[in-house]
């Protein structure tokens, strides 16, 4: 029997550490779709990549991914015959590129109807951000023209959403632009009710039909903790995610911000306090692994759309506040990320200007959505008193 298919869309970090790994150790014939020339040639030459474990637990070990090829995404012809044939599509792009995608996955959908294909097809859009495959799912229907695309689109593809977990940073080895370094720990959990026909049966996946609950825990948990070291790091000068937590002052805001997310998440979802906390200390230790080295500005990049509404810094806040519960490490975190300033990182000049123009309260309410005078003035104080850490040389 020839082997199904799976296209992937972003054959970066997460899509050759975690998700295409998983998809092509699973059997799939796993094509990705990318946008850098150099990544697709070196993924037609060698059809395979390593993968290298730097963590703890299997320490050294090298995982090698065979099977693979690669389109360069704007290739539109190939892409409609890829999605015509696909069983099964994934994203790891970045949110701000699901918009950018959605067009060409539109016009491979109309194409598969088309051909009369009337196999299901899921597709799933592995990225930092609460249902993003229910927004992918709209843009590509603002890009079909005909009723019978759309009719096409809602009875026969699935967009689940899903929550991934796996720390996947900047690598480089023998300066081969497809290896890749990840962490040994990792959690892809997909919103089962949402998948079209059979179970989808990929071993490292997980299916839920909880996932806001998971969705949250990680997102407000693992980022929100990830984040504020990365602006408290940037702040006072370190380069890396584990030198920043090698400071007792920041390690123990990060700590405490995550204790108070984890109050709220326990409210809302109902989640065991004891197994949050070990979920917490985990994640802590994840943080440290020595193996890893993260940067702050890769971890703490795009800071508006880490303070708005519904994301891991803003989000934990809302909920905290929600349940009546404390919230001031969290507002450390806000504050700090309005500090943040990186030359390379378009939104950190943008977060800065509208400082600059408008002052800090009227900045944090525009960006974050909050209005409430008590919580903006947390924010506001935490601001003042970081304000003093700001790095000589910025
Ligand atoms: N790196 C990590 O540890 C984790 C990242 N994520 C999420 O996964 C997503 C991807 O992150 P990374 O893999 O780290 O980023 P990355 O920058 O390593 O990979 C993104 C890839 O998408 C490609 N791309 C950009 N525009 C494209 C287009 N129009 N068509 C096709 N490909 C395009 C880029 O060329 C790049 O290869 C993000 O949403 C991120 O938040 C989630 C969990 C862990
Ligand atoms: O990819 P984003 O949303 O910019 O945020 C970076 C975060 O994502 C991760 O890469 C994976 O969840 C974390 O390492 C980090 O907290």
């Amino acid at each position: 029997m020839p082997k199904q298919k799976a296209l992937h869309f972003g054959a970066g970090n997460i899509g050759r550490g975690f998700i295409g790994a998983l998809l092509a150790t699973a059997g799939y014939e796993l094509v990705f779709a990318d946008v850098v020339e150099n990544l697709i040639n070196a993924l037609n030459e060698n059809g395979e990549y390593e993968i290298y474990i730097l963590d703890l637990e299997r320490k050294g070990e090298v995982d090698t991914i065979k099977g693979v090829s690669g389109i360069i995404s704007t290739n539109q012809e190939a892409m409609n015959k890829t999605i015509t044939e696909a069983s099964i599509i994934t994203t790891a792009v970045g949110p701000n590129v699901l918009r950018i995608i959605a067009r060409g996955v539109a016009s491979g959908i109309s194409a598969r109807r088309a051909a009369g294909v009337t196999s299901e097809l899921n597709i799933i859009a592995c990225e930092n951000l609460t249902g993003a495959s229910s927004l992918l799912k709209e843009e590509v229907t603002k890009h079909l023209k005909e009723d019978a695309d759309k009719e096409y689109l809602d009875k026969y593809v699935g967009f689940p959403n899903c929550a991934v977990d796996r720390i996947v940073p900047p690598f480089t080895k023998d300066n081969n632009p497809l290896a890749v370094g990840v962490e040994n720990f990792y959690e892809w959990i997909v919103e089962e009710p949402a998948i079209k026909g059979e179970k989808l049966d990929i071993p490292g996946m997980k299916l839920t039909d909880n996932l806001t609950a998971f969705v949250q825990r990680k997102l407000f948990t693992l980022n929100c903790g990830h984040a504020i070291t990365a602006y408290l790091g940037f702040l006072k000068g370190f380069r890396t995610v584990d030198e920043a937590l090698g400071d007792p002052w920041i390690e123990d805001i990060v700590h405490k911000a995550m204790l108070e997310s984890g109050a709220a998440l326990c409210k809302k979802h109902s989640f065991n306090e004891e197994e949050h906390e070990k979920y917490i200390n985990k994640i802590q230790k994840r943080f440290r692994n020595p193996y890893i080295k993260d940067d702050v500005v890769r971890v703490g990049r795009e800071p508006i759309r880490k303070v708005t509404q519904g994301d891991r810094l803003v989000g934990p806040l809302n909920m905290a506040r929600e349940f009546g519960l404390g919230y001031s490490n969290l507002a450390k975190g806000i504050a700090a990320a309005f500090l943040y300033e990186n030359k390379d990182d378009k939104q950190s000049g943008e977060l800065r200007a509208k400082v600059e123009q408008k002052g800090i309260r009227e900045a944090v309410k525009e960006v974050t959505g909050l209005q409430d005078g008590e919580v903006v003035e947390e924010i506001v104080k935490s601001y003042g008193e970081l304000e003093g850490l700001k790095r000589p040389n910025l």
